[in-house]
């Protein structure tokens, strides 16, 4: 079985490409294990789309599927360009919608499914909370530094990712993730909803630098009819051949 192991900012995916839709839950978790298998926050597989490039299935560690994953979806359109199952502009199908990406060298820019807000901000645990869905559902708060037992409880009470921010000249974001249950290095949905909540309740600008919990780089931009862009770096850290049969 080959597959690629790939870093979007500091987010981790293990890729591969097949034929056929299954449920991969099972083979996500082993691959994903940190300890007992490659080590990643995610897998995702490309699959053949009538009327896209390709389609995706996205798993996050723990087995679980997800319609949506920035940072996943930059790292899998260099992936496709690199195998020849796409050109530089693609297009491809998630649970969350259609993806555009580009990719020019290791930069990868996608434009992201249209977000929505799922609830006016509100006040809880000593801070002021928003929530987005950017494709998947983010909460995002500006008040408070990154406070694992908190992300937690509000992860499982809203069923959501959980940002905390700090904004100055650039933005600041850590992620608790779902899924992975823990802070990953970076989450591109979260920096677009983080980017979306300055924008929207602190009168940001249309382009921001985001700097995740890896202090890996990216840019996020909206233009003039809302659409959402997440820019930056990947890197394909190996490419390997594995034996699948063997299990304990
Ligand atoms: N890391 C991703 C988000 C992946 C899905 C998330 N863990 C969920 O289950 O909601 C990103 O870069 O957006």
């Amino acid at each position: 079985m080959y597959l690629d192991k790939y870093s979007a900012s500091g987010n981790d995916f293990v890729i591969f490409h097949g034929f056929k839709s299954a449920d991969r839950s099972a083979l996500a978790k082993r691959l994903c294990h940190r300890q007992e298998g490659i080590g990643a926050d995610g897998l995702i597989v490309l699959l053949p789309h009538e009327s896209c490039d390709f389609m995706w299935e996205f798993y996050n560690s723990d087995g679980s599927t997800a319609s949506m994953c920035g940072n996943g979806s930059r790292a899998c359109a260099h992936y496709a360009l690199t195998h020849g199952l796409a050109s530089a502009t693609m297009r491809f199908m998630t649970a969350a919608g259609e993806i555009i990406s580009r990719v020019e060298g290791d930069e990868v820019e996608s434009q992201l499914t249209a977000a929505k807000e799922l609830l006016a901000p509100f006040e809880e645990a000593g801070a002021r909370w928003h929530f987005f869905d950017t494709g998947v559902p983010h909460l995002v708060t500006f008040d408070l530094p990154y406070e694992p037992v908190l992300a937690r409880t509000m992860r499982e009470k809203y069923n959501a990712n959980v940002n905390f921010c700090l904004y100055d000249d650039a933005l600041h974001v850590r992620t608790y993730e779902r899924g992975v249950e823990a802070e990953t290095g970076a989450c591109g949905t979260g920096m677009v909803a983080s980017f979306l909540s300055v924008f929207t309740y602190l009168g940001g600008p249309e382009v921001l630098a985001v700097f995740p919990t890896s202090q890996e780089k990216l840019q996020v931009r909206i233009d003039a009819s809302g659409k959402l862009f997440l820019k930056g770096a990947v890197r394909r850290v190996f490419s390997v051949d594995i034996d699948m049969r063997i299990k304990q």
